[in-house]
């Protein structure tokens, strides 16, 4: 699908997409709760679907009733001897050592940017638990056959914090007296997300400077209601659209969240960009904008939106952690360079520091999304401060965690035009 943006001042109010990262975790607790689950606010994203897919076919039931989607679950207790995470680095590294409960054999697969991403990981873990595993050179499919047998483990947080995120849940479910040991955790955030949405399905974990992970007695998931946050990660493309071209009123925003992807808050402020946050509202406004300096190596999905926000700053911004962006659904660094290359924004890669040189106007142009959701939606705010429209190829790769994006985007005031599109021009 091909989507054009036009360059032009914004002005509108939206409420922000429910967070896929949220969403996936409440999934897997529900399955490894007993009885049902309600989740509020679902998400709907392919990854999302996928998780609930995941979810049903290692045993647990979905229902969507009304607006909320029930999971009625009695543990993990696969269905079928396979799983597809479709494109989702979180479902694919959470799930694995969900499965790997069952004592069954079991295929995990994938496909798209997923079938190129590193799980090897879990070759050189899993056995290390009791669990069989074989990839295909490092890649998918996954082969597993557990059950997992809780033990003390050491492992390394260097390449993503996913593998633990599933490591944890999954000791969640039976660990007692075990302690998880990691070294060089990255995107540290998102473990306090895993943490504090398994204290809310009961199961509480103590965990000592994010390098240690103690399971006391053993604990049980407890079934509930669930409301899903708005979405950070998504959000932060229309701020960065509001504080570039105009203004923005965005709902369903918790300031309090444990969301890594907040932090664009604190990249606005340092780059001038006027703000009014609320508890749950977050007002942004055109600033004079100067170019900045800012840590994303705890929170890499802001790459995306921090560039479209940097290429309308003054100056050159430096943002560390591009070594975090390798293994995304695209190598994120290259092709935030190629895209906005494209558009006339120069974007040099130093070491782990990405240097971003702004405010020298940005050009209309054809660019792709490389199936990346967060290079499509990135290159959309671009286009608003653009000398001419900018057309973005494969823009569908927004399903896989923000279907409604360029809905939202039209509906806070930029022209979004696209055949395919089921929005109003
Ligand atoms: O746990 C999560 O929900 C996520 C963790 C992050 O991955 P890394 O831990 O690999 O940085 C992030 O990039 C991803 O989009 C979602
Ligand atoms: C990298 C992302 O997700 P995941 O790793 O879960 O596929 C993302 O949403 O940008």
């Amino acid at each position: 699908m091909q989507v054009i943006v036009s360059p032009g001042e914004i002005k509108g109010t939206v409420t922000a997409n429910p967070s896929k990262s949220a969403m996936q975790r409440a999934v897997a607790a529900a399955l490894l709760s007993k009885g049902k689950t309600v989740i509020h606010n679902p998400g709907l994203s392919n990854d999302c679907l996928a998780a609930l897919e995941v979810a049903e076919n290692l045993g647990a039931k979905i229902k969507r009733e009304a607006e909320d989607i029930e999971i009625t679950s009695n543990g993990v207790k696969p269905f079928y001897d396979s799983i597809n995470c479709g494109e989702s680095g979180l479902g694919i590294r959470m799930f694995t050592p969900i499965a790997a409960l069952a004592d069954i054999a079991i295929t995990i697969e994938g496909h798209g940017s997923l079938t190129t991403r590193p799980m090897d990981f879990f070759e050189a873990v899993l056995p290390q638990l009791g669990v069989e595993c074989s990839t295909r050179q490092g890649k998918l499919p996954l082969h597993i056959k557990g059950p997992l047998q809780p033990k003390n483990i050491t492992i390394d947080g260097s390449l993503s914090s996913q593998f633990l995120t599933g490591l944890l849940m999954a000791f969640g479910a039976v660990a007692e007296d075990a302690t998880i040991t990691v070294t060089d955790l990255k995107s540290k955030p998102y473990i306090a997300l895993t943490l504090q949405l398994m204290e809310q399905f009961g199961v509480k974990v103590e965990q000592h400077n994010f390098e240690t992970f103690h399971f006391g007695k053993k604990q049980t998931y407890r079934a509930g209601e669930y409301t899903v946050e708005g979405d950070w990660s998504g959000a932060a493309f229309l701020l960065v659209a509001a504080a570039v071209a105009g203004k923005a009123e965005v709902h369903h925003l918790n300031t309090q969240s444990a969301q890594s992807d907040k932090a664009i808050l604190e990249a606005l402020e340092k780059a001038g960009a006027h703000m009014l946050p609320g508890v749950f509202t977050i007002i942004v406004e055109k600033g004079k904008l100067e170019a900045f300096e800012f840590d994303a190596t705890d929170c890499p999905d802001l790459f995306p939106p921090l560039v479209a926000l940097a290429a309308n700053c003054k100056g050159t911004t430096k943002i560390k952690g591009v070594s975090r962006l390798a293994h995304k659904e695209s190598d994120r660094g290259i092709t935030l360079q190629q895209e906005f290359g494209k558009m006339g924004i120069r974007i040099d890669l130093q070491g782990d520091d990405m240097l971003v040189y702004g405010g020298t106007g940005i050009k209309g142009a054809h660019v792709h999304s490389h199936n990346d959701h967060r290079i499509a939606m990135a290159c959309a705010v671009a286009a608003l401060t653009a000398d001419k429209p900018v057309s973005i190829e494969n823009a569908e790769a927004i399903n896989k965690s923000y279907p409604e994006f360029f809905e939202h985007l039209q509906k806070i005031g930029a022209a979004v035009r696209s055949e395919e599109l089921k929005i109003k021009n």
